[in-house]
């Protein structure tokens, strides 16, 4: 596995699926959220997903969404690990987790130090956790905002659990945010867009690259 971990979300055509896991993606994001302008239908999944599988870890992500419909995509899709980008509560992710029998992923938006001590609630039930801005006011989307928040926060972080930093990272700034924040897990998604749900493949490709090259230097 490569040094440090890259996640592109919400991929919905295949040409941006194969542009991700050409650059080396080690994992794709599907997102199961309606009003997100990056929501797949369960059978845009399944074909997003077989491309994927083997290559790049498939994570679905979902907000709030009940055990039924969890099912349905764990059966039909196939995901190596559920990523909860909702109000979801310690034990509804438990559940989640002995049902499936699959790693979860929790998303906890950050502002400030104190956000952070809601992680550790969840670093006990979750395998780990997805570090993002708090979405702008009035926004509809609790993730992919394109909101960064301060990196310098998660410095020194001591957590039983590992983390990804998301929020607001595109190529020209990523390799800034892993020496800052100390991580070694990023994601990414309206930072390899050219349109608000639409990916770009040069873009998703540069992104790859900054996030590995940095790791290079960083480690010098
Ligand atoms: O991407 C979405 O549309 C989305 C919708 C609902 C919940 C979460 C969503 N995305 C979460 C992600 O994993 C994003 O990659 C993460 O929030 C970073 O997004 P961005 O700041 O746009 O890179």
């Amino acid at each position: 596995m490569s040094e440090i971990m890259i996640k592109i979300c919400g991929l919905t055509t295949e040409d941006t699926m194969r542009a991700a896991l050409d650059a080396g993606a080690d994992m794709v994001g599907l997102v199961f959220f309606p009003k997100s302008p990056r929501h797949v239908s369960l059978s845009q999944a399944c074909k997003l997903a077989d491309m994927a599988r083997g290559r790049a870890q498939v994570v679905a992500l979902t907000v709030n969404m009940d055990l039924d419909s969890l099912s349905r995509i764990n059966e039909l899709v196939r995901p190596d690990l559920f990523q909860f980008h909702g109000s979801e509560t310690p034990e509804a992710i438990a559940a989640a987790k002995v049902m499936f029998g699959k790693p979860v992923m929790k998303a906890v938006a950050i502002s400030s130090a104190d956000d952070l001590e809601e992680a550790r609630f969840f670093a006990v039930v979750a395998d780990r956790l997805l570090f993002d801005a708090k979405p702008p006011k009035g926004s509809d989307l609790p993730g992919g905002n394109g909101v960064s928040f301060d990196w310098d926060l998660l410095k020194d972080l001591d957590l039983p659990k590992p983390f990804m930093l998301s929020g607001g990272l595109d190529p020209s700034n990523v390799a800034e945010a892993i020496r800052r924040s100390g991580a070694r897990a990023v994601d990414v998604s309206s930072g390899v867009e050219r349109d608000k749900g639409v990916k770009d493949i040069e873009k998703i490709k540069a992104f790859v690259a900054a996030a590995r090259s940095t790791f290079a230097v960083a480690g010098e």
